[in-house]
């Protein structure tokens, strides 16, 4: 595993959501390690409200054939290097996680979790920029689908609140203007 390089500011401020990986394998103790540390995120009541399904390694090439009957449904009609082309967004990652998190029944606990779920989110694509692994927080209509969650396991009371690529790439996009503190803070007087 690569040393730490970045500082927490450096890290939030020049991470990018990597749209377009090269292909390059992820190591698995890599991934491991940074959910072992993300797991550190702030939560209510230490509910720890998340889980993943991870598909790394000789496992990627089964759940694309899962993601292929979503995100291209017409695959069956398509030669091999349309339907390669089109695939080519969720082939090239080096690894997913599924972020799954419980859908409490009570309001207040559901908005917590999911909350808190995104902070876990958020600290693994930053602990993966630290070892210049790039990430993308996905969340194509299909990840509801009953037959997709199925695949996955997901039990009735719980979500799929993030389908995270993880994967290595070759340019850093741009970054996309935020507002400033200026513009979005109200001192309350
Ligand atoms: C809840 C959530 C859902 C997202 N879903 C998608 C998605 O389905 N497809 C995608 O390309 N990017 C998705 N993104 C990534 C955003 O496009 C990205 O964060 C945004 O463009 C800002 O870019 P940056 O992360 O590089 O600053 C999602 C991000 C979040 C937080």
């Amino acid at each position: 595993m690569t040393e730490q390089s970045l500082s927490v500011k450096e890290a939030i401020r020049n991470r990018r959501s990597i749209k377009l990986f090269n292909g390059q394998p992820v190591d698995q103790e890599d991934l491991m390690n940074i959910i072992d540390t993300a797991v550190w995120a702030p939560n209510h009541g230490n509910r720890q409200p998340w889980r993943l399904v991870v598909s790394i390694g000789t496992a990627m090439d089964s759940l694309m054939s899962v993601i292929r009957d979503f995100a291209v449904p017409n695959w069956k009609e398509l030669t091999e290097e349309e339907i390669n082309k089109k695939m080519l967004k969720f082939t090239t990652p080096g690894a997913y996680a599924f972020v799954i998190v419980p859908q409490d029944v009570r309001q207040k606990e559901r908005y917590e979790d999911f909350a808190a779920a995104s902070g876990f989110i958020q600290n693994m694509q930053l602990l993966a920029w630290d070892l210049g692994i790039g990430a993308c927080w996905k969340t194509p209509n299909w990840l509801d689908n009953p037959k997709f969650r199925e695949a996955l396991g997901v039990k009735p009371e719980e979500r799929i609140i993030s389908m995270l690529q993880f994967g290595y790439f070759d340019d850093i996009p741009k970054e996309k203007p935020r507002k400033s503190a200026e513009e979005i803070v109200t001192f309350f007087k």
